[in-house]
C-alpha cells in the first residue's frame, strides 16, 4: 500500500543574479520535474546546515565556490508525490566559472522572461519575488 504520508524534502536553492539575468540549469530527463529549468541546488544531507548544502550542491552541480549568500525566501510546496521545503538563497559572491558539471545545460535567463520558461511548479512565488525586487523595466 502506498504511504499516506508524503516525504518532506528540505532543499537548498541558489539564485545567482547578474545584470538582470539569473542562472538556470536544466533538470535531467527521468528526474522529478524533469526537463524544467531550475535554480541549482539540492537536498540537505542528514545533519547538514542549509548553507553547507548550498555550497556543496553548487560545487557539485555547477562547479563554483559560494563565498557569500543571503537568505531570500523560504517556501513549502506540495507536489502529488512529495512535499518540498525550498530554502532559497541569493548567491552574492562566488569564485569559479559556472558550468554544467553534471552534463546539464545552463542558461542565463532574463528576469523578464522567467514567467515564460518552464520552471518547477513550486517556483512561481520565487519568480514573482525576484521580478518585484530586481526587475528594472526598460
Ligand atoms: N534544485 C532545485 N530543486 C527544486 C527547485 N524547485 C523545486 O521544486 N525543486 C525540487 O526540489 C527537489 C530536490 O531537488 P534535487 O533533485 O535538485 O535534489 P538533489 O540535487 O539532491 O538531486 P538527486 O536526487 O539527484 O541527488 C526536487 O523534487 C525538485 O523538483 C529548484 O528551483 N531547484
Ligand atoms: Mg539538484
Amino acid at each position: 500500500m502506498a504511504s499516506l504520508v508524503k516525504p518532506l524534502l528540505h532543499v537548498a536553492v541558489g539564485v545567482i543574479l547578474h545584470q538582470q539575468q539569473v542562472l538556470l540549469a536544466k533538470r535531467a530527463a527521468g528526474k522529478h520535474q524533469a526537463n524544467r529549468w531550475e535554480f541549482p541546488g539540492g537536498k540537505l544531507e542528514q545533519g547538514e546546515t542549509v548553507v553547507a548544502a548550498l555550497k556543496r550542491e553548487l560545487a557539485e552541480e555547477i562547479g563554483i565556490t559560494v563565498l557569500e549568500a543571503e537568505p531570500f525566501m523560504q517556501l513549502q510546496h506540495e507536489y502529488p508525490e512529495r512535499c518540498v521545503l525550498l530554502d532559497i538563497y541569493l548567491v552574492t559572491d562566488f569564485s569559479g566559472e559556472p558550468h554544467g558539471a553534471e552534463g546539464q545545460p545552463l542558461y542565463w535567463a532574463e528576469l523578464s522572461e522567467l514567467d515564460r520558461l518552464s520552471l518547477p511548479d513550486a517556483n512561481q512565488p520565487i519568480v514573482e519575488k525576484l521580478q518585484a525586487a530586481f526587475l528594472v523595466s526598460a
